[in-house]
């Protein structure tokens, strides 16, 4: 016993095996000198009870701006309990119903632990609340969770919503519900003097129109709605990494998911910037599953994602498809940046390490996120990014990457970034190991994660960058008759801007599908809220003052269409567009396309030169010129809305674009 320097190991109970090979305990008391051996065990809690034991647990925050308090606009100090009732009334305000005109009594903190976490007392929005808007609603309280962390969020989410779980990388998995997808048919802005002239209305334009009385009815359906839950979700935060145009959003919601959500999308602020959040510049109502009426006007479904610009309010209803919020946010920037002169672009965008950047347009699946985050450059965002007289700057504070087919070889950075915090919505994964199936489709095609940017290892923080140097734009063509890549004319650039082609393939259950070839304007039509020829004129006036290079890149089909070619290799369009980043490409030799007049390398660097014209690899040559032509008057067709159209100052530009599609 003396051997180990006085030390003794208090013994542990003999166990013997029994008769059926299961451990015997014995219980006899233990021989006298046993306990009065030395001791090591830990000295005992402090606490008394298992709730003095509970709240030993959890140190309460540290105040974030101490003792000093807070300085305000007009120079006095406030204490900081003083600053927690200005934040509640706010909130209060925002919840305020507009016929009563009183915001619910609302209190911070989670209902589950008010009892024992006594928080900021209660504030309702006005001190004296006439009698006669007394009602059931008036005497409850609301629940404030305000910008929890991401921890908190995941134990609510698992506590309070079915489908939350966590799965074996830390992710939490979640489901959207019904829809998975966004509802481009069930949104709604209101129409009125401003926007009546200012936005892009009929054929061809995302907005559908709805009055501001339909509006008042969507936002106090939801507003009851989230009012009349125990608790609700606020988050404040930020939009667009240029200091001099940021813009403050709140988001109130009914799901952690979506809280959760939003943390990761939107830019975080520092406890600082959150002292001093004040009033938003934008907010978001989300009732999330409960549906709006359909008995209402303007109602097509019980869905509906309403926009109302002048209140700088949304609401939605009857999705929980998170992808709203998001995109929603996104339209409103469309509206506001340009405004300011400022171009917002639906577009990835990466850095090289001398300071060269690349813009990534494209529709949805066609590669912005996976092209943007390149191990060998600095990501500056995913999807959403304006473009002023000080260069690029995010939109966002966190990227939204596809997960179908994800594999670890492939793109290492996203299946990396999918760790503790991020939002995996609607995959499946097994129910034990929580190892999570890529390949499933069960719940639907569109899996995705959102994550902070700072989850991938090369993120530009914060996230601007100088003027691009490359304009890269993305066509996932099923057809198989686009090349895998081309260099564009400014004319070119914007024709393809303008069209905003790719084709995808919808569900392949039955057997092989024909491609479908979607056209949406400024690879975003859902989002613009301008005329298509406003951002156009920008983008032409930008990329010829900054003398930026337009290049189109096909990374869907090659040697046939969807069902005899197949997907060009990741790999392959990732050399082709480390050529682009360096330069090389614009020093090779070049060749023509008959149709689009498209103008294609000859060789690239780890690419088999046959497969840069696609007519190398078809076998039918027939059937690749039917279906190049085929594409090409598709082409045709859709741009006929825009022949009207002047595009910037210039008409000479104009008649340029216009010749630059298609010639047959
Ligand atoms: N050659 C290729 N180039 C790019 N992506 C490819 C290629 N082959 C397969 N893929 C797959 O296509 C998908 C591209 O999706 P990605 O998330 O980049 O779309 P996105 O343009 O960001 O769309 P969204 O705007 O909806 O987020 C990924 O799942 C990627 O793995
Ligand atoms: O908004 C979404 O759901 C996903 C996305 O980025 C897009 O469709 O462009
Ligand atoms: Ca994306
Ligand atoms: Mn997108």
């Amino acid at each position: 016993m003396a051997s180990n320097g006085g030390f003794s190991f208090p013994k542990s109970p003999t166990i013997a095996r029994g008769r059926n090979g299961l451990p015997k305990i014995h219980t006899e008391k233990k021989k006298e000198d046993d306990e009065i051996c030395h001791d090591d065990s830990a000295p005992p809690v402090k606490a008394k009870t298992l709730d003095e034991l509970h709240s030993l647990q959890r140190k309460k925050s540290a105040p974030t701006t101490p003792i000093t308090g807070t300085q305000t606009a007009f120079g006095s100090i406030i204490s900081d309990e003083e600053r927690q009732i200005q934040q509640l009334q706010s909130i209060s305000a925002s919840l305020a119903s507009l016929t009563r005109e009183t915001g619910p009594k609302v209190v911070k903190g989670d209902p589950a632990r008010s009892a024992e976490t006594p928080r900021v007392s209660h504030v309702t929005h006005h001190h004296y609340t006439p009698d006669f808007s007394i009602s059931d609603s008036g005497l409850k309280f609301t629940h404030i969770l305000y910008n929890l962390s991401p921890a908190e969020l995941y134990e609510q989410a698992i506590k309070y919503e079915k489908g939350s779980f966590i799965t074996e990388s830390g992710a939490l998995a979640t489901l959207s519900g019904a829809k998975t997808g966004r509802s481009p048919r069930d949104k709604r802005v209101v129409r009125d003097e401003t926007t009546e002239d200012e936005l892009w209305w009929g054929k061809g334009s995302p907005n559908i129109e709805m009055d501001e009385h339909t509006f008042l009815v969507n936002r106090e359906r939801a507003v009851d709605y989230l009012c009349s839950l125990e608790k609700v979700y606020v988050n404040d935060q930020f939009l667009n990494w240029d200091p001099n145009h940021r813009i403050k959003v709140r988001i109130v919601s009914a799901r952690a998911y979506h809280s959760l959500f939003m943390h990761n999308m939107c830019i975080r602020p520092t406890p600082e910037e959150l002292e001093n959040f004040g009033t938003p510049d934008f907010t978001i109502y989300n009732a999330g599953q409960f549906p709006c009426n359909r008995f209402t006007h303007y109602m097509t479904s019980s869905t509906s994602i309403d926009m109302n610009l002048d209140r700088r309010e949304m609401v939605i209803l009857g999705t929980q498809y998170a992808g709203e919020m998001k995109k929603g946010l996104f339209s409103v920037m469309h509206y506001l940046m340009p405004k300011r002169g400022i171009l917002s672009l639906h577009s990835g965008c990466n850095m090289g390490k001398g300071g060269d950047v690349a813009l990534f347009f494209g529709l949805s699946g066609t590669g912005k996120t996976t092209l943007s985050t390149d191990h060998n450059r600095y990501l500056i965002g995913d999807d959403e990014h304006c473009w002023s007289e000080n260069g690029v700057s995010n939109i966002e504070g966190g990227c939204y990457a596809k997960c179908i087919d994800l594999s670890r070889e492939k793109e290492p950075d996203i299946w990396n970034a999918i760790k503790f915090g991020t939002v995996l919505e609607n995959v499946v994964f097994d129910e034990h190991s929580r190892e999570v199936d890529y390949a499933d489709k069960s719940v639907t095609e569109n899996t995705r994660a959102a994550y902070p940017i700072e989850y991938i290892p090369n993120a530009k923080i914060p996230c601007v960058g100088p003027h691009p140097k490359n304009v890269i734009l993305l066509a996932c063509d099923a057809f198989g008759v686009l090349p895998p890549v081309s260099k564009l004319s400014l004319a070119q650039t914007m024709y393809h801007f303008i069209s905003g082609y790719t084709a995808l393939v919808a569900g392949t259950e039955d057997g092989i599908k024909e491609p479908t070839a979607t056209f949406s304007a400024c690879f975003g039509a859902a989002f613009i809220m301008l005329h298509p020829t406003k951002y156009a004129a920008m983008l032409a006036e930008k990329m010829k003052q900054h003398g930026a290079t337009g290049w189109l890149v096909n990374t869907g089909w090659s040697g046939g269409s969807y069902g005899s070619g197949s997907r060009i290799k990741l790999a392959y369009t990732r050399k082709i567009i480390d050529a682009i980043h360096s330069g090389t490409l614009l020093e090779t030799n070049y060749a023509k396309t008959e149709v689009f007049g498209l103008d294609i390398p000859t060789e690239i660097e780890g690419v088999p030169s046959e497969i840069l014209d696609p007519v190398n690899t078809w076998s039918d040559k027939k059937a690749y010129k039917d279906t190049l032509l085929k594409l090409g008057g598709l082409f045709k067709k859709n741009f006929e809305v825009f022949t009207n159209y002047k595009i910037g100052a210039d008409n000479k530009l104009t008649e340029e674009i216009l010749a630059a599609g298609p010639n047959f």
